[in-house]
């Protein structure tokens, strides 16, 4: 964990963060210093701000602060570009803990991603399965190599879509390119973005823009986009009065006049924006990243298939209620993610001054997790950096383990209130999309091992070679 300066010159090892016994509480200094949760492994050399300090890089740090400051870390503090729909002040991402943001959480939480709301739109995952699983299975009768990366976002962000809109992208106009489009263009950005809103300061200072003419040209096409998808969808509500999918479950929130708080369209298609964006590309880095390790482990490989065999059989494709059974296959996705986590850093602020482990962090402090570290810290996990899902079946976790710290040395999907309220979906597209790989298909790649070099060139950790490989059906074709 280093503590760090945001607002003093580059270069420099002045001190944001000030150990409390030099400068007590109650000191006005309202520097912006930047705390991250271990060593800089990744990016060191892409950060300019200097490092003040280090601590001891434990978990009981991460524990500490999500335990005892919550509440203070529960705002990102990121900047905003006012009228885009991508990081702008509408979003729900990077909204600041409030009215807004509470709201909005209790409409995902209840009224979208609900393990019982999910079921309703059950059907559209399985079809959208298939349709996977064909497109495999035709690449695999022409022997043609396929990038796992591109097949895995055709699948999901067909999904996420069809759950969304209640339709699938039109390919006849030209919707489906144009969205798959507009989603590149998003990565791209996001990936700038994100350093550009912690280095917010000194580029402004340099007067140098936050890349906002490219932003609002993706903002204002998702803009004409969703637009005419909420006008379709106020038609339809007028008509048939029942909510069937995302979109109408946020106009009726819209149309509330008791609500509790007033969402505008804009809250709303800023949160659709967020969503397909964030949503889509971690699912698919962790569907990669996994099929990457087991495809090195054969062992894995083998265990993993021995499950599914034994559990859904030859006979027909896997589903995504397959999974609460098939125990390993949900060790081996959990492993992924402990070793790759697509979003390694995460990134909060201090609301108010406070003091932890005897160091004092002024207001306005940005916090940077550094999931990855944790998640590769030798204190915490044995042979840290070795792919085992073993580590994650209950009969091989020690019965002593505090829950609690068990949480907090696994931190994927983030912590406390701003954790990710995705966390159901993605295990049902992560889950669902290896085993369907494992069960149908035998993997040939080139060379022995699968390259897996990294790169973190933003907000997500992606694999600098993208994993192509040729599958070879193992099943006999179902229908
Ligand atoms: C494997 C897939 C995914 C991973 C690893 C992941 C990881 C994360 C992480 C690390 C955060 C920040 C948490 C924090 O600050 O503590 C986050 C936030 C968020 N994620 Fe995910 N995510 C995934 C998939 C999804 C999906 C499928 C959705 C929804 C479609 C989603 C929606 C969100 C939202 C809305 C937030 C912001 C929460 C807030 O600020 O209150 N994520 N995610």
């Amino acid at each position: 964990m280093g503590l760090m300066d945001g607002e003093g010159d580059f270069g420099k090892s002045n001190c944001g963060a000030i150990p409390a016994t030099k400068s007590p509480i109650g000191n006005q200094r309202t520097h912006e210093a930047v705390i991250f949760l271990r060593a800089l492994l990744l990016f060191s050399s892409s950060v300019i701000f200097t490092i003040s300090s280090l601590l001891s890089p434990t978990r009981s740090v991460a524990y500490e602060i999500f335990r005892a400051h919550d509440v203070n870390i529960s705002s990102r503090g990121a900047v905003a570009i006012d009228e885009s729909l991508m990081f702008g002040s509408s979003g729900f991402i990077y909204a600041p803990y409030g009215d807004y943001w509470r709201f909005m959480k209790k409409i995902i939480v209840t009224k979208l991603f609900r393990p019982q709301v999910l079921e309703h739109s059950r059907d559209v995952r399985a079809e959208e399965l298939q349709r996977f699983y064909r497109r495999i299975l035709d690449k695999a009768r022409k022997n043609e190599n396929i990038e796992i990366g591109k097949e895995a976002t055709m699948l999901i962000s067909n999904i996420f879509y069809r759950m969304s809109m209640g339709r699938s992208f039109s390919e006849e106009n030209g919707e489906a390119e144009r969205v798959r489009g507009l989603l590149a263009e998003s990565y791209a950005l996001t990936k700038k973005f994100f350093f550009a809103s912690v280095l917010r300061r000194p580029l402004e200072k340099l007067g140098i823009p936050l890349f906002k003419k490219d932003i609002m040209g993706v903002s204002n096409r998702f803009n004409e986009l969703l637009e005419r998808i909420l006008v379709e969808h106020k038609e339809k509500l007028d008509e048939e009065h029942k909510n069937t999918d995302m979109m109408d479950e946020l106009l009726a929130a819209y149309r509330d006049e008791n609500a509790e708080y007033k969402i505008t369209r804009n809250h709303i298609k800023s949160l659709f924006v967020e969503l397909f964006i964030g949503g889509t590309d971690a699912s698919v880095q962790t569907t990669q990243w996994t099929m990457a390790e087991i495809i090195n482990n054969p062992n894995v490989l083998e265990r993993l298939r021995e499950e599914i065999d034994s559990v859904v059989g030859k006979s027909r494709l896997i589903q995504e209620t397959d999974i609460p059974n098939l125990t390993y296959l949900q060790a081996v996705v959990k492993e992924g993610l402990r070793l790759h986590p697509p979003a390694p850093l995460f990134v909060r602020r201090f609301q108010e001054r406070c003091e932890i482990k005897g160091f004092y962090v002024p207001e306005k402090t940005t916090l940077v997790v550094n999931a990855y570290a944790v998640m590769r810290d030798p204190d915490s996990w044995e042979d840290p950096e070795e792919f085992k899902p073993e580590r994650f079946l209950s009969c091989s976790r020690s019965e002593q383990e505090d829950e609690k710290e068990q949480v907090l040395k696994y931190l994927p999907f983030g912590g406390g209130r701003r954790a990710c309220p995705g966390v159901n979906l993605a295990s049902i597209f992560v889950g669902t999309a290896i085993g369907l790989m494992v069960q149908c298909f035998d993997w040939k790649i080139s060379g022995d091992k699968v390259n897996m070099e990294e790169t973190y060139e933003g907000m997500n950790l992606s694999m600098v070679h993208p994993l192509k490989c040729t599958p070879i059906p193992r099943t006999q074709p179902f229908s």
